[in-house]
């Protein structure tokens, strides 16, 4: 054991916030009031896992949706987020929330990425490659048809 003292990480985490249990992503997490572009919302701990533990258990069971690509010294391996970190919801085209890596305090720091109104639900990006389907798939596809008639309409008009 090192006799340096580590400097104290001050925790941060955006209040009020409520859960819903009911939402076609199941849990979600809510913006009990507006929330500013660039407000820390949650700073969650994270357990980063030895390789061989995940892919031998942890991949096997229901936490593999809970955990995150976290870089080592010693090459890639999951981390399991808790708190907050883990009920956040994935969407495509709508997310409200970035996050990045603390590596040095092992920590996943979620900030507003645009002003959010009282009542949206905070999602973040999983990246492109989804494990389940995405409840938003039908909006996707409005939207790309939407996008295409409407570069339709601007070809036909110049
Ligand atoms: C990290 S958890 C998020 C919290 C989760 N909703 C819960 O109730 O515990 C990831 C899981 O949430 C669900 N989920 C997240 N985003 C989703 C989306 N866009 N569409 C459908 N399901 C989603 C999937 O079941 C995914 O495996």
């Amino acid at each position: 054991m090192g006799s340096v003292k580590e400097e104290p990480v001050t925790l941060q985490r955006f209040q009020p916030l409520y859960l819903i249990s009911n939402t076609a992503k199941g849990r979600g997490v809510f913006a009990g009031r507006d929330i500013a572009s660039g407000t820390t919302i949650d700073m969650s701990p994270v357990l980063v896992l030895d390789p061989k533990e995940n892919t031998d258990h942890i991949e096997k069971t229901a936490l593999y949706h809970y955990t995150y690509n976290w870089p080592t010294a010693h090459g890639k391996t999951q981390a399991v987020v808790f708190g907050l970190g883990s009920l956040f919801n994935h969407s495509t085209h709508h997310q409200n929330v970035g996050w990045l890596r603390d590596l040095k305090n092992e920590l996943v720091i979620y900030c507003a990425l645009r002003d959010i109104s009282e009542g949206e639900e905070l999602c973040i990006s999983y990246g492109a490659h989804l494990t389940f389907e995405d409840a938003d798939k039908q909006d996707l596809e409005a939207e790309a048809e939407a996008e295409t008639a409407e570069d339709l309409l601007r070809i036909q008009l110049d």
